[in-house]
């Protein structure tokens, strides 16, 4: 099982980022919100600042920690572990490694492709909103 973090980082509008897998990443196409793998004694909030910085250029504010998902994909089995997260002062996201970025009103959600493991994330998240 591998540790994986990710961002439900949300604008000031109550909107949240959402990152599409480039084609020559592991479920490509899909959508997922940003993050990575855990390293081995990694802190999972430094784990995904340094994970936002690589992908997205930007700083942020990792706040509280939503329920785990474990989630096993045949030749993988990960624990998505999400964190609320807001963009640092003067943050401007550019994507390094996706192919596209969205920010997401509740209605946007169900109608993306999304990675298996995060769709009980963001029914997490709007049933909660
Ligand atoms: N970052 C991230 N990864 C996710 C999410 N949901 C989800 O199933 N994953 C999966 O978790 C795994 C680890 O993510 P990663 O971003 O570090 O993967 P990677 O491209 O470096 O490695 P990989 O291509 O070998 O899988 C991938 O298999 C990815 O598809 C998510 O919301 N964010």
């Amino acid at each position: 099982m591998i540790n994986v973090v990710c961002a439900v980082i949300q604008d000031d509008d109550g909107r949240v980022m959402a990152c599409q897998r480039s084609e020559h990443q592991s479920h490509a196409g899909k959508w997922e919100f940003p993050g990575g793998k855990v390293e081995t004694g990694e802190d999972p909030r430094d784990a995904l600042r340094r994970e936002i910085r690589e992908e997205l250029g930007c700083e942020i504010e990792v706040g509280d920690r939503l329920p785990e998902v474990k989630h096993d994909y045949g030749d993988v089995a990960i624990c998505l572990i999400p964190f609320v997260c807001r963009l640092g002062e003067g943050a401007e996201p550019v994507p390094h490694e996706h192919a596209a970025v969205r920010w997401l009103e509740e209605g946007d959600f169900p109608s993306l492709d999304w990675a298996e493991a995060d769709i009980p994330i963001w029914r997490h998240w709007i049933g909660g909103q």
